[in-house]
């Protein structure tokens, strides 16, 4: 039997401002002793040049050395260890087979101390401020629609009729393949409530959830299909939008680039694989190292105003939705 998200799966706890907690933070997830670590240290000072007012906490798997660690609070972080978190056995082949990791992300919804937190991947840099992302209303999940254009996606039905969501008239979906997938979003930057009983629902859920190629990102499709809110792809610019739909992208105006492409984590680019060599890949690349770089922003706790004044000066404000500050995306109809 398919699995089914429970019904109370989103009864979250106490609303920020009525009893609850008003905290927020950003959010990463740092797994292993390799070099995402540089990532987080990236996305720190990144967040730091941008004046956020918010920490990054890093959600952190045992095997992140104490060196890393150690670094990373040197930079601001706080650190938050996790369990992983392992889906049922199977034989699936995941896009990248490191995906499997992923799943321990699953964890950040215990953080229960935070009303909100913006989630962003290790290979994420904000080059702009989004702490008007914390203001949008409660009970939604936010993220940026997805592109399904890349190779890595050769394995779904979208790929194999050349049928993308980002633009549904070009190849529109066919009557006999039923209806249309639903909205499918990228999963290295979202909005999100944490709470212990959705926490639990999803820990609950993955139990009996067959992986599937894009692991997490997939089984967080599945469970917030309901309260899925897309947001403009300034949020999270997947790199792969700049040749499969220029036509969507206004660079200047981007605030929040997703080094996700193969080839493009700046820490590993050598420019020889597939679209490394364009310009604007260059110009991104480099615009992370001046950041990853730049020793002025390294973290000084002399700078640093007391958490309770940033919280406070932030107070949450609850807004209809039409008034949020982040737009909606008003999503084309594939038919
Ligand atoms: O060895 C690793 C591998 C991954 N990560 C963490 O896991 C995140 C996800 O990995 P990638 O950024 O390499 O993955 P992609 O951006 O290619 O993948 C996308 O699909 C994945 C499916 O599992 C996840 O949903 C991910 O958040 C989403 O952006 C990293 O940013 C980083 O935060 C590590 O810390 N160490
Ligand atoms: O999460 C994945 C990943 O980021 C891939 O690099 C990209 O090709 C996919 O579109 C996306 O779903
Ligand atoms: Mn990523």
């Amino acid at each position: 039997m398919a699995p089914v998200v429970p019904a109370e799966a989103f009864a979250g706890k106490l609303p920020a401002g009525k009893g609850g907690y008003s905290k927020k933070a950003y959010v990463t997830f740092l797994a292993g002793s390799g070099d995402y670590v540089k990532g987080v240290v990236g996305l720190a000072k990144g967040l730091r040049k941008v004046k956020s007012a918010y920490p990054l906490v890093v959600a952190a798997l045992p095997d992140v050395p104490e060196e890393h660690r150690q670094l990373l609070r040197s930079q601001g972080c706080v650190i938050r260890e996790i369990e992983p978190v392992y889906p049922p056995d199977s034989q699936t082949q995941f896009a990248m087979a490191y995906y499997v990791l992923n799943y321990s992300k699953l964890r950040i919804w215990n953080f229960e101390e935070y009303s909100k937190m913006v989630y962003l991947d290790a290979d994420i840099q904000v080059y702009e401020n989004v702490d008007h992302l914390f203001d949008n209303p409660d009970g939604y999940f936010y993220a940026v629609m997805d592109c399904f254009c890349e190779k890595t996606w050769s394995h779904s039905r979208q790929y194999s009729i050349g049928y993308c969501q980002q633009c549904p008239d070009k190849v529109t979906w066919p009557a006999d393949m039923g209806s249309p997938p639903s909205l499918y979003f990228n999963a290295g930057m979202f909005v999100f409530e944490p709470s212990r009983l959705t926490c639990d629902s999803l820990l609950e859920t993955v139990k009996v959830t067959p992986p599937t190629p894009f692991a997490e990102q997939d089984f967080l499709n599945f469970f917030f299909e309901k309260i899925y809110k897309p947001i403009p792809l300034t949020y999270n610019l997947v790199l792969a939008m700049l040749w499969r739909h220029p036509e969507n992208v206004e660079l200047e105006k981007v605030k929040v680039v997703h080094y996700c492409a193969a080839g493009s984590k700046p820490w590993r680019y050598t420019g020889k694989e597939a679209n490394m060599d364009r310009e604007d890949i260059k110009m991104l690349v480099a615009k992370w190292w001046d950041i990853y770089n730049d020793e002025s922003l390294d973290f000084n706790p002399a700078d640093e105003a007391p958490e309770a004044e940033a919280s406070l000066s932030r107070a949450p404000v609850d807004l209809p939705l039409q008034e949020t500050s982040v737009p909606l995306v008003t999503v084309p109809s594939a038919a």
